[in-house]
């Protein structure tokens, strides 16, 4: 479904992947680990067709994430480490996504409401406005929602209190079947009930790859 093949990322002379070759397929549960500057969301920013590699290339479902990168977001339901700097409100940004994205409103909803995020009392609230906790939850709500075969999660826990963070596996742990969940992160003992693969990579490679 993913499939890397030897891609190399360089940043002026630094190498920030040095050549990886790897495959997620469906029914699989990624934990990608390794120390800070190692290369995962430099991964991760490649699936998602940030990128142009020095070398090497990237296949999602058969497609180019460079030269087909709607289609290819299409297919993935993505939450990134840091919020984006959205001026929507709350409404507003829920409406766009439901059309840009064809995600069910009330599903988006319904997942906000399961993450314990109040939206009706923050519906003209712009985004960047929400608590840093709050932004993620709603991020989180969004990718439950869309219809994609690949989540990916990169370290999405860090601004959530514990309740959500129950929360979030929870509701994680129901929607992975017949998906890809690729999730960054640095603590494995939260996400140990939820993935049946981890990866380590340290300074863009992957240095080890263990099926659990
Ligand atoms: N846009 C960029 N421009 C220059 N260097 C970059 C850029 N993005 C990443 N790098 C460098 O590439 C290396 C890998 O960074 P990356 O963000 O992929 O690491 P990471 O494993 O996700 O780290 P962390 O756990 O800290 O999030 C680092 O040395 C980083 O400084």
């Amino acid at each position: 479904m993913i499939k890397i093949n030897n891609l190399t990322k360089k940043f002026g002379s630094h190498v920030s992947l040095d050549s990886v070759t790897c495959e997620f397929n469906k029914n699989e549960a990624i934990a990608l680990m390794g120390a800070n500057g190692a290369g995962k969301t430099t991964l991760i920013r490649s699936i998602l067709g940030y990128y142009h590699p020095d070398a090497g290339n990237v296949s999602i479902n058969g497609l180019d994430p460079i030269k087909q990168r709607v289609e290819v977001l299409k297919e993935i339901s993505f939450v990134p480490q840091l919020p984006p700097p959205i001026k929507l409100n709350i409404d507003e940004l829920i409406q766009y996504i439901s059309i840009s994205a064809e995600v069910d409103k009330e599903k988006i909803k319904y997942y906000a409401n399961e993450m314990k995020l109040d939206l009706n009392s923050n519906m003209n609230k712009s985004f960047f406005k929400l608590s840093g906790g709050m932004k993620q939850k709603l991020l989180i709500a969004i990718s439950l929602a869309k219809k994609s075969n690949i989540i990916i999660y990169d370290e999405p826990t860090a601004n959530l209190d514990p309740k959500a963070r129950d929360d979030f596996y929870r509701l994680l742990k129901q929607n992975e079947e017949e998906k890809v969940l690729l999730f960054v992160t640095h603590r494995l003992e939260e996400v140990k009930d939820l993935v049946n693969r981890q990866i380590y990579m340290d300074m863009g490679k992957v240095v080890s790859d263990d099926k659990i």
